[in-house]
């Protein structure tokens, strides 16, 4: 049978251990966007004729680009093609639950309309609206939950913001400075000014003490208790845990946690990365994810124009296309007790288990190895067909239907009564 680690294990789990009241729809939610969007979307990867691979957002560190350089970006930042209902349209029709865009990242230009920095998308650019208010509307209306993601550490526009030390001299930065006039006010403003956030997505912590950050996490929560902060808040004081960068535990883990993945290679827009995760990658890699028990929040990098990737919005459109038929399968499921199998991974509900059969066995005989309870029915999750299946001891077999072989991802079920030992 299938052990889950608990949090507990983790470094940096949420060290009261008492699990967030608020966390229900975020653990049913299962599939996010993750949507970096700043001024690095127009640089896209290229700075005076040299290309950059890796994060395009990270490319100001990259080609370490002056302050003074980087400003002058802005002034030519105008994504007209920018349409809120297009997003989060997008996001309903791949099948998406929550949504988290970049309200600032590292280079610290803020994608909202701030009153605490003129370095912002009203104040510094051609294009002078706020796209935060339409995208928080577009959201609200099609109950898909939304959130920003916030670097409350590094800011390589700020003297005292953390890691731009091509500029500033790192030893002699007063973050508690950057903190007090930039961060905390910043994060007041999208805590205030957007509706209800279902998630704030910190960002590498750094420059605070434990009892610092406590203050901090306070200072915020007061605004929006329900509003969920992820790990990266530091200190263990987050609501749920994130992996790192395109990272999946090996086995099933307890409790809330996330994994976060790239589409193509970056984060952030970069016009010659072209190696974007087919449908069936992205629906294999989601149902690997839930069978241990997490949430895959995808990433999208949109354009400088304010356009999402043609292959991100057609193979999100595909995806949402398998989740319509087969999304009870995933959505409010919790870890697999059905270890993974080399023809695939099992999420549960009670009483069921969902098998997602990623690979047809040759011989259509499909072997559960370890499952002693009483089965009562196997059938077809889409055409509820029932299939003959046989128990031998502890193991389970199923003679399965013909299906085309390269099918992404056929999804059987099994009914059983009493306790997977
Ligand atoms: C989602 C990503 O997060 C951070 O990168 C990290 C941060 C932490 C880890 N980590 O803990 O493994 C890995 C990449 C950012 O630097 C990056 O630009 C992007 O936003």
């Amino acid at each position: 049978s299938v052990t889950a680690q608990t949090m507990d294990q983790m470094w940096d789990s949420n060290v009261s251990g008492k699990e967030n009241p608020n966390l229900q729809w975020f653990k049913d939610a299962k599939f996010g966007m993750f949507i970096h969007w700043g001024l690095y979307s127009k640089i896209a990867g290229e700075w005076n004729g040299k290309r950059y691979y890796g994060s395009g957002e990270w490319i100001m560190n990259q080609a370490k680009i002056k302050v003074a350089d980087y400003n002058k970006v802005a002034s030519t930042f105008n994504p007209t093609g920018f349409n809120a209902d297009e997003w989060a349209q997008l996001a309903a029709d791949a099948g998406i639950k929550y949504m988290v865009i970049t309200a600032k990242h590292h280079e610290g230009f803020a994608m909202y309309q701030s009153k605490v920095s003129n370095f912002n998308i009203v104040d510094a650019t051609p294009y002078k609206k706020d796209p935060m208010k339409a995208l928080a509307e577009a959201n609200r209306k099609r109950g898909i939950q939304f959130g920003f993601y916030y670097s409350q550490f590094q800011d390589w526009h700020e003297p005292n913001g953390g890691r731009n030390s091509w500029d500033f001299d790192e030893a002699k930065k007063d973050y508690q400075t950057y903190y007090r006039e930039k961060a905390i006010p910043q994060l007041k403003e999208l805590l205030t000014n957007y509706g209800p956030l279902g998630i704030v997505w910190f960002d590498t912590p750094g420059g605070m003490t434990k009892e610092q950050t406590q203050t901090f996490v306070n200072e915020l929560r007061v605004l929006q208790p329900k509003t969920l902060f992820s790990s990266r808040v530091g200190q263990g004081l987050g609501d749920y845990k994130d992996f790192g960068d395109s990272e999946v535990p090996s086995t099933p883990i307890k409790g809330a946690w996330e994994s976060i993945y790239t589409h193509n290679d970056s984060w952030g827009y970069i016009k010659h990365d072209m190696n974007f995760k087919s449908s069936k990658e992205i629906i294999q890699l989601l149902a690997n994810v839930a069978s241990k028990g997490g949430n895959l929040m995808l990433n999208v990098g949109p354009d400088g124009d304010g356009k999402i990737p043609e292959y991100s919005v057609k193979f999100l459109q595909q995806t949402g296309k398998w989740l319509k038929v087969n999304g009870e399968s995933i959505y409010g499921t919790t870890y697999g007790l059905i270890a993974a199998q080399p023809w695939g991974v099992s999420t549960s509900k009670p009483g069921k288990q969902y098998l997602h059969v990623l690979t047809r066995p040759k011989n259509g005989k499909l072997l559960i190895p370890d499952f002693n309870v009483n089965v009562k029915k196997v059938y077809e999750l889409t055409d509820k067909k029932e299939l003959p299946f046989k128990k031998i001891g502890k193991e389970v077999w199923i003679d399965l239907p013909l299906f085309n072989q390269d099918a992404v991802n056929t999804v059987f079920v099994i009914e059983y009564a009493g306790t997977v030992p």
